[in-house]
């Protein structure tokens, strides 16, 4: 079969940053605390009116708190389930993470299969604020995915802002791209909220 060196490329970079969160075992739940603490003075962000955001799967920053504090605020947050025969993510509203989220696709908790889901492009009015999970980021903003283009997808004609969240260690200084792949506008560690050009915070 045809395989185009980038894609070899990037697969040599996921196993390279795998190994990386293996040896670091970086601590989910105080990454996204620092990281929500960075991102509230982000008036982009806080500016805001719909989040579209991921609940944390395996070792990603875990951003729970700050979406609870975000829903308290009584703003809009979708969040990603999977639809079974599209082999695709739909978005869905959630206003309550204990009561209407259940364990889905890959384990990853996901709102419940009865709530409304909508589908791409989420060229919203007013647009949606978007933070991606991502395996790695460089600081174009460029976002290296789990490899099924699921997020690419989602992404695909947002017009929203999108700030990929992650920990340091998964910040590379340069991912190979693609044509579908959707570029950044900020990327998000516990360190430092870098912007990706085009916008002002
Ligand atoms: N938190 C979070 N939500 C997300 C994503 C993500 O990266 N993070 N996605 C971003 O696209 C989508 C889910 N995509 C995924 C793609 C592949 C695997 C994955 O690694 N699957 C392994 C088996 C994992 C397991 O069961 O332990 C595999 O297929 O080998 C997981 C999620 C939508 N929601
Ligand atoms: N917008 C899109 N529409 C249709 N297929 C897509 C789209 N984006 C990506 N794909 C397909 O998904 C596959 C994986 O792409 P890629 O390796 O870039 O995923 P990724 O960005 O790492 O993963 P993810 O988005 O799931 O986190 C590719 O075969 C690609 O053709």
């Amino acid at each position: 079969m045809h395989m185009p060196t980038h894609l070899t490329t990037k697969e040599a970079l996921r196993h390279e940053i795998r190994a990386r969160l293996r040896a670091t075992r970086p601590d989910s739940l105080r990454s996204g605390r620092v990281i929500a603490s960075l991102l509230s003075e982000l008036s982009v962000l806080a500016e805001g009116q719909a989040l579209a955001a991921y609940m944390a799967f395996g070792l990603e920053p875990d951003i729970s708190d700050y979406l609870v504090a975000w829903l308290k605020t009584g703003k809009a947050l979708y969040l990603p389930a999977f639809i079974e025969h599209e082999q695709a993510y739909a978005m869905v509203a959630v206003h309550d993470l204990d009561t209407q989220l259940v364990a889905g696709h890959y384990g990853i908790r996901e709102p419940h299969p009865a709530l409304p889901r909508l589908h791409p492009p989420f060229d919203c009015e007013p647009p949606w604020t978007w933070l991606v999970p991502g395996l790695a980021f460089d600081q174009t903003g460029n976002r290296l995915g789990r490899g099924r283009g699921y997020y690419d997808r989602l992404l695909t004609g947002a017009t929203g802002i999108k700030i990929g969240v992650a920990h340091d260690c998964q910040i590379v200084p340069a991912i190979p791209t693609h044509a579908h792949d959707v570029r950044m506008d900020y990327v998000a560690t516990e360190t430092r909220v870098v912007s990706c050009g085009g916008h002002i915070a």
